[in-house]
């Protein structure tokens, strides 16, 4: 059911902030969208959800228990899935079914997550990325026509990030053509899979392929669990939900345990390798890594997650705190905004800067990942170690940055960023997912890690090396670079902070098996350092590409808004050169006078950008409906809607709760 929104005047602040306002709104929101005609698209696409949609709740998701939580999220899934079907995608196009307008506008009717996003998300990507032509016709009409509805099952309870330790067998029988999956211990029991638990009705398994007594190492399979009419479990599935945890309260991940449960043949997906009828084993991909892409798409598009995700906190937390007063600074004077304090300012400016950062990032990264793919599909494999190093950093950096941002957002809100009515805590915890999911933070690094030690090598030898890594043959062999504090000079000392760690760890790698160990120990002894190198190379990489395509996007836009964008990208450099400062007293010649300096401008930076901070948020153009903020609403009226929603706990539907006739009196009778 929709509930009504009152219409409320602006609160005089924000209109006020609104007035300061020196550049061009809508020409930043087109280079947030990637076009003037992208953001039209956009809001065509908004609109038709929004004005068709159940977005609103009369009772929060947070109040409800939890079957009614999922129940109600199923409700709002079939809504918007169907808007999706039959609207959205026909601006689109079928193909763009991930788009990241669909993803966000998804936040209109789910405070957390669908029980769908998976099936959208990865199931269908999956059948795209590993099936054979005949496959794909057969199984993708009905995943995109939710005739089907899929999971990611890959995780188990023993295993997530080694993929190759994954227990569940699928074993080839010739006789009958069929593969048999079996969960052979506990520890192999499918666990963590979205949408699995009580909503998807099949599922992609990744399991350990034998044949004709062989193993061939993990493949994936299309698996129906359950019944398409009365959604039982079939015979030999048990599948259920994990049970509670610290977000993801409104979708169902599951588990799932195989009883010798059988499956035709054409259900592996075979796209990289196939078993014939006779069960012989043959393998087209040029890649041994090929089947893990679901993951490497995931882990580009999450880039741009976490630009949304902190553009939400940022416009929360910002217009929170040009309403919101507290402090007189001088006796007798009207307490000032708490976006005055530069205290504050420093809290908050960098999650925009971070937001335009990722946003820019992601579209390269994306133009990247498609033209490597098109390379993939053409049989040229030769770029594919390069994108899984810098999808594998740019997903870890990504999502860890914008999880301490976010927590910055809600320490910027006191106490008001705690209440879950503000919408900070469900940003929060999504998000704290995503540093574990899809790879954990220090597991992508060392996989970043073990590309740049190569790079490094070849680069020390005097051989080029790919891109992304091409500086590494200007500094593999310099100590110190001359510092410089230009933008240029900024983004050279993170090359050099990054070339300096690698170096560094390949000595320690080399000096530990001079000193004895072999290369595995000497290896894990250094990966603490390598980690850090691996963090170090992602950041050149987000400083050098948040630069260069503020610098095209920019080309053509107006002088203030050139400035802005300018401003940003310098803040973001000086905030992150202000935060490595031990890195670059330890790579570069700067000085302490050079470090004082840099700190005099970032602080003259967070005075400029003061003028223009609301309108910056606004220019995220995120509508009331998706960012579901007591604190960050356009209108701002903040202390209305927090007391608006208090009166909807289910605690306040009474004036005495029960709880005091049967405890509380008794107890203050002396009679419990
Ligand atoms: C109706 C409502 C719907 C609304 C929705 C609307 C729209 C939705 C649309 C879109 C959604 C958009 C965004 C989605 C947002 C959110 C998603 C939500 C939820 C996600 C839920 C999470 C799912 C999961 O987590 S799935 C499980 C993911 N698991 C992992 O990531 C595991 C991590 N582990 C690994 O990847 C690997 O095990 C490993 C660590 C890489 C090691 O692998 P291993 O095989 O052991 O290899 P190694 O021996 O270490 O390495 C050998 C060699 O191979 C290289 N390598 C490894 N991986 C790759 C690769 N992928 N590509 C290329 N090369 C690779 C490795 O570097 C090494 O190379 P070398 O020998 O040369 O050094
Ligand atoms: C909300 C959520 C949704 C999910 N959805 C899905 C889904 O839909 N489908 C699915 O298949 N999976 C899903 N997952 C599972 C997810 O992909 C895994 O949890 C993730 O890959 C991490 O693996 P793990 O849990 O085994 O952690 P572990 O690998 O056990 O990690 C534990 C700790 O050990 C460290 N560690 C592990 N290996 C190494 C190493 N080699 N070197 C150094 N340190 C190491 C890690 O850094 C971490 O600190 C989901 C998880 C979450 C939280």
């Amino acid at each position: 059911m929709k509930a009504n929104r009152p219409k409320r005047d602006v609160h005089p602040d924000l209109a006020r902030e609104r007035l300061k306002c020196n550049f061009n709104i809508e020409e930043v929101t087109n280079i947030i969208d990637g076009g003037k005609d992208k953001t039209l698209e956009r809001k065509k696409i908004e609109d038709i959800a929004l004005n068709n949609g159940a977005c609103l709740d009369e009772i929060p998701d947070e109040c409800l228990s939890i079957k009614e939580r999922y129940e109600n999220a199923i409700r709002k899934s079939c809504i918007y899935s169907n808007i999706v079907r039959n609207e959205m995608l026909e601006i689109t196009g079928m193909e763009n079914f991930e788009s990241p307008v669909l993803r966000r506008t998804a936040d209109a009717f789910f405070k957390d997550i669908s029980p769908f996003m998976l099936h959208l998300g990865m199931f269908v990507p999956t059948l795209i990325g590993q099936s054979t032509p005949e496959q794909m016709a057969e199984w993708l009409p009905k995943a995109l026509d939710m005739k089907i509805i899929g999971a990611y099952a890959q995780t188990e309870l023993g295993h997530g990030t080694f993929i190759r330790g994954l227990e569940t067998t699928a074993t080839y029988d010739p006789d009958k053509e069929e593969f048999v999956l079996h969960s052979p211990t506990i520890t192999s029991y499918k666990w963590w899979a979205g949408g699995l638990g009580k909503t998807a009705n099949h599922c992609v398994v990744m399991a350990q392929l034998y044949t004709q007594g062989e193993c061939h190492g993990t493949h994936l399979f299309i698996v129906q669990i359950r019944d398409l009419d009365t959604h039982m479990p079939l015979p030999g599935i048990k599948v259920g939900e994990i049970g509670p945890r610290m977000g993801f309260s409104s979708a169902d991940n599951g588990f799932l345990g195989f009883n010798s449960f059988r499956i035709p043949r054409q259900n592996m997906l075979m796209k990289h390798a196939k078993v014939e009828k006779d069960g012989c084993y043959v393998k087209s991909a040029k890649h041994g890594k090929l089947t893990y892409g679901t993951m490497v798409f995931i882990r580009v598009t999450l880039v741009s997650e976490m630009s949304f995700n902190l553009s939400k906190a940022a416009t929360i937390a910002i217009r929170y705190s040009a309403v919101r007063r507290q402090t007189e600074l001088r006796p007798n004077e009207p307490e000032p905004q708490i976006l005055d304090y530069p205290t504050q300012q420093h809290k908050l400016f960098i999650c925009i800067a971070t937001a335009h950062a990722f946003q820019l990032t992601s579209k390269w990264l994306w133009d990247t990942f498609q033209a490597v793919m098109a390379d993939v599909r053409k049989g040229n494999v030769d770029a594919l170690p390069e994108l899984h190093a810098l999808s594998s950093c740019l997903k870890a950096v990504s999502t860890s940055d914008a999880l301490s941002h976010i927590e910055q957002c809600r320490f910027a809100c006191g106490g008001h960023g705690y209440m879950l009515s503000s919408n900070l805590p469900f940003i929060y915890s999504f998000v704290a997912a995503t540093r574990t999911y899809e790879g954990d933070y220090t597991v992508l690094l060392l996989q970043t890690a073990r590309f740049l030690v190569k790079a490094w090598e070849q680069a020390e030898s005097g051989n080029n090396v790919t891109p992304t890594v091409a500086y590494l043959n200007r500094t593999a062999n310099t100590k110190r670079v001359v510092w410089d504090n230009t933008h240029e000079g900024i983004i050279q000392s993170f090359q050099a902070i990054a070339a300096g760690k690698i170096g560094q760890c390949v000595r320690s790698i080399r000096d530990r098996i001079k000193s004895g160990m072999d290369y595995e120990d000497a290896w894990l002894m250094t990966t603490v350092q390598l980690v850090a190198a691996a963090e170090a190379h992602c950041r050149a990489v987000l400083v050098n590409t948040y630069w260069n395509e503020m610098i095209r996007l920019t080309k053509s836009s107006s002088a203030n808004v050139k400035t802005v964008m300018h401003q940003l990208a310098v803040l973001y450099l000086m905030y992150w050169a202000l935060e490595k400062t031990g890195d670059l007293l330890k790579y570069s010649s700067v000085s302490k006078q050079d470090l004082d300096d840099l700190q005099r401008r970032y602080e003259e930076l967070l005075a400029a950008l003061r003028p223009n901070a609301v309108s910056l948020v606004d220019a995220f153009d995120l509508r009331d409906e998706i960012l579901h903020s007591s604190l960050g609403s356009y209108d701002g009226c903040v202390y209305e809607r927090l007391m608006e929603e208090a009166q909807k706990s289910p605690l306040n539907a009474e004036p005495v709760n029960p709880s005091f006739h049967k405890y509380i009196k008794p107890l203050m009778q002396g009679k419990l």
